[in-house]
């Protein structure tokens, strides 16, 4: 075992810009622990889905180290899942087809009939079995949206790196889908980052949840979530997770260079 699959070291960057540099990172230290889920949460720019490219080794960073399972991240891995705000299913394919196209890419020797069994276990484990041979059009957002899930894990990676998944969903259907989450990772683990604006959806689903500061953005602070994996959404209304909310409010408002109460 691993001890953190996840490693982000000091990493700075800037984007060049027609104005000039524009500094993003500055300082951004990231551990996560193999199987475990980290939730990031900062002000809106601060630089949250540039640290998701960092990852999925999309870009480099001007300074500083990004590891993944032990081994420095210089280009794009098989082993990296990516989920979207927007799931961006092909429409011209059906759900199953959909699902199963990262095993055409990572897996081309896999036979249909093992990746149509894959793809047909985590559809199952989402609920959708029975729409595998619809269109994405004919399913509603959460529906798709746990479509794209299966499709961001058919090829097993050992990181899920998620930028705003639920953010575009209703809050019944956000709070069916974190459940969702909780019972793939029991069923499969992997190592997750997830880019959230929500900060009760970061308590439930995280095992800590990172702030960062405003951009450019450092690692301000970082909470350990300590609940049970198998929590209930019953927990969110429970003394010790409205604390944990109202510590990470305040940070947030730290973040944005808000005043603070001391309470
Ligand atoms: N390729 C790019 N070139 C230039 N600037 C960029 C580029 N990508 C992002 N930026 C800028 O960098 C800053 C950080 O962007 P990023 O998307 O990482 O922030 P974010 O925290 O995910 O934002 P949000 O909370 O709004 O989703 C923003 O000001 C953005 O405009």
């Amino acid at each position: 075992m691993i001890e953190n699959l996840i490693e982000i070291k000091g990493v700075k960057h800037a984007y060049a810009t027609a104005s000039g540099p524009l500094p993003v990172l500055d300082g951004l230290d990231v551990s996560v622990p193999e199987g475990s889920f980290a939730a990031v949460v900062g002000p809106s720019g601060c630089g949250k889905s540039t640290l998701t490219r960092l990852v999925a080794g999309l870009m480099k960073p001007d300074e500083g180290e990004v590891w993944l399972h032990g081994e420095r991240v210089r280009g794009p891995r098989k082993t990296v899942g990516m989920a979207f705000q927007n799931p961006v299913l092909l429409e011209w394919r059906t759900i199953i087809d959909n699902v199963i196209l990262p095993l055409e890419i990572v897996a081309p020797r896999m036979s249909r009939a093992d990746r149509i069994a894959r793809a047909m276990e985590l559809l199952e484990m989402v609920g959708l079995t029975g729409f595998e041979n619809k269109r994405p059009s004919e399913l509603s957002g959460g529906m798709r949206q746990r479509a794209s899930l299966c499709r961001s894990l058919v090829h097993k990676p050992d990181v899920l790196i998620m930028d705003e998944p639920f953010g575009a969903l209703d809050n019944f259907t956000r709070e069916d889908l974190w459940q969702t989450m909780r019972d793939l990772r029991r069923a499969e683990p992997f190592t997750t980052i997830l880019i959230t604006h929500d900060l009760t959806e970061s308590v439930f689903l995280g095992d800590q949840v990172i702030v960062l500061s405003g951009r450019p953005a450092r690692t301000q602070y970082v909470m350990q979530v300590d609940l049970p994996d198998d929590r209930t959404l019953d927990v969110l209304y429970t003394p010790p997770v409205a604390d944990m909310l109202h510590i990470l409010r305040d940070q947030i408002k730290i973040a944005q260079g808000r005043d603070v109460e001391v309470h």
